[in-house]
């Protein structure tokens, strides 16, 4: 590429080069083939160059309205502003910026908005076009204004229609009305039909930028839609009735068409549903913990109260660790339920059981005070008893009674009272030959015989095992002697029998007349030495007391 060529005429190469080259005029494209024509480098265009800080959708429109409002601002006559002048005012501009595509595109916006701050009308220069000379310092070798304004117009002519074709790209859907206004770019010729087409490549842009622009945002509001969603739906509380409205709000929104005013009302239903639900949820938190604490000392409590069986305890305990984790007040309420069954089935066996504990308390009572009853009837009447059960002779009572009575009468009627202990002899000998039970029959055919041979004022009464204590009232001491010899002789007659065999039952006897004012033990002693001294001098004898 020469190096003698001006930044204006590269510039101008430059665009015709993109319009032979079928190139869209995008600020990359510009820039490559700028260097490609100048042969030096040109600054590399950033994200941040015109257009392309969006989309390549939008670089086209940017850059295509730039150049229709330049076709259009230089056939409107501008008072004071020649057509001329314009010319060369976009040669200036395109001489002294075209290596930097930004800085181009702002210089040839404001030097639109100088031609248009002008007011409209022919200006005298334009009545009658003249070509003056150039005052550019990049203008040389220009041609002819009118031919240069021709074959600037047909280039920028090409250029729209080249931009036009590069948003089929990104509007596909959009192929028959681009086709059409691209065949119209090309085939307009007059400042009629310009300004025809002008009209309608606004009219196109407009629905473009709002199509485009529409569906970013709606899709930017979708994804934020669906963030808030994902994030937050989880954690909605399904009971509230007003999230539930809400949310059904949300749903009419997303079913319906889409527009930018419907997510965004999507989007504010969704942000207060949230905020509120955020806030019950804490409420709702807060109130799960009070619950869950409280269910759990309920049921601890409950635990504690019942006396019932080990059963129970345990389903309470697992029920404790059951609400610990329990996250939910379904989970919650159905835990309430076990319990509230399992403890209506205790409480119904408790009651049952303390019923039939109450019951069995009245029967233990009742046999408690009919057992005290009884055993106080015993006891009476045990204090009633003076006689032997086995032999019918006095106990030891019936004789402590008897001879504290003859002893007392003694003493009234200064008569004499004498008392015998007899022991049998050799009684051991008869349990062990005939068995105890011969013995004890032994013992009552002894008392049998001792009654029916005594006197009735006499009393007999069994003072141990084996021994015997007679009670002789009005009886002085050989009277007393007789009346045991007596008893001896008869028990000779009167045979034991066991067994069909007659038993010999023998005693020996200690007779002792009371003293004056001799107590009975002292009596009942002297009789005991006196019956010692029988059995010790060959039994079966009576011995006198001293
Ligand atoms: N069957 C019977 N035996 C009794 C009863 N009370 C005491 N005895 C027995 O009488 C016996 C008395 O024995 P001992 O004290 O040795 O007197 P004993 O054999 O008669 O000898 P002596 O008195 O020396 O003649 C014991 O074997 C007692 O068990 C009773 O109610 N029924």
């Amino acid at each position: 590429m020469s190096k003698t060529k001006s930044p204006s005429e590269i510039a101008r190469e430059t665009f015709t080069t993109l319009a032979a080259r079928k190139l869209a005029p995008t600020p990359e494209n510009y820039v490559q083939m700028y260097r490609e024509i100048s042969g030096e480098p040109a600054p590399a265009p950033s994200a941040d160059d015109i257009g392309a800080t969006t989309s390549k959708g939008k670089l086209v429109p940017a850059w295509a309205e730039l150049i229709r409002d330049l076709l259009r601002q230089l056939e409107t006559p501008h008072k004071g502003i020649t057509v001329t002048r314009k010319k060369d005012g976009v040669d200036t501009v395109l001489t002294r910026f075209a290596s930097d595509p930004e800085v181009l595109f702002g210089k040839l916006q404001g030097l639109l908005r100088s031609w248009s701050t002008a007011p409209t009308g022919p200006s005298a220069a334009d009545l009658v076009p003249a070509v003056q000379p150039d005052a550019s310092p990049t203008a040389g070798g220009a041609a002819p204004a009118l031919a240069d304004h021709q074959e600037l117009l047909g280039r920028l002519r090409e250029l729209l229609a080249q931009s036009l074709e590069s948003t089929l790209t990104s509007q596909p859907e959009m192929n028959d009305e681009i086709q059409a206004l691209v065949s119209l770019v090309r085939s307009t010729d007059n400042k009629e039909r310009l300004n025809d087409l002008a009209k309608q490549l606004r009219q196109f842009w407009l629905k473009l930028e709002l199509r485009g622009g529409d569906k970013a945002k709606i899709q930017e509001g979708l994804v934020r839609l669906l963030r808030l969603l994902v994030e937050n739906v989880s954690e909605m509380v399904e009971d509230d009735k007003w999230l539930h409205g809400q949310i059904a709000a949300l749903q009419e929104i997303i079913a319906n068409p889409l527009d930018k005013r419907s997510i965004a009302d999507a989007e504010r239903n969704l942000r207060d549903a949230i905020i509120k639900q955020s806030t019950l949820k804490q409420s709702l938190t807060d109130a799960k913990a009070t619950l869950k604490s409280l269910m759990t000392t309920f049921i601890d409590r409950l635990g504690e109260l019942t006396e019932s069986t080990g059963e129970y305890h345990s389903k309470i305990e697992g029920y404790s660790q059951k609400i610990g984790k329990a996250d939910n007040l379904t989970e919650l309420s159905h835990i309430l339920k076990d319990v509230m069954h399992d403890t209506r089935v205790i409480q119904t066996s408790v009651m049952r059981s303390h019923e039939e504990m109450l019951s069995s308390k009245k029967q233990a009572d009742e046999a408690e005070a009919r057992i005290r009853a009884l055993e106080q009837e015993l006891e009476q009447v045990s204090e009633l008893v003076r006689e032997d059960q086995l032999t019918g002779a006095l106990n030891r009572r019936g004789l402590d009674e008897t001879l504290d009575r003859e002893l007392k009468r003694s003493d009234r009627s200064r008569t004499a009272v004498s008392v015998a202990l007899l022991d049998i002899d050799n009684f051991k000998q008869l349990n062990d030959t005939l068995g105890h039970q011969a013995g004890d029959h032994a013992l009552v055919h002894l008392t049998k015989v001792i009654k029916e041979t005594l006197r009735p004022a006499d009393t007999v009464g069994r003072y141990g095992g084996e021994e015997f204590l007679i009670v002789l009232p009005d009886t002085d001491l050989q009277a007393g002697i007789e009346a045991l010899q007596r008893l001896q002789r008869d028990l000779t007659k009167k045979f034991f029998l066991h067994n069909n065999e007659r038993i010999l039952v023998t005693f020996s006897a200690g007779v002792a007349l009371r003293g004056e004012n001799e107590d009975a033990e002292d009596l009942i002693g002297r009789a005991d030495k006196a019956m010692y001294k029988a059995k010790q001098t060959g039994k079966n004898r009576v011995v006198a007391a001293e």
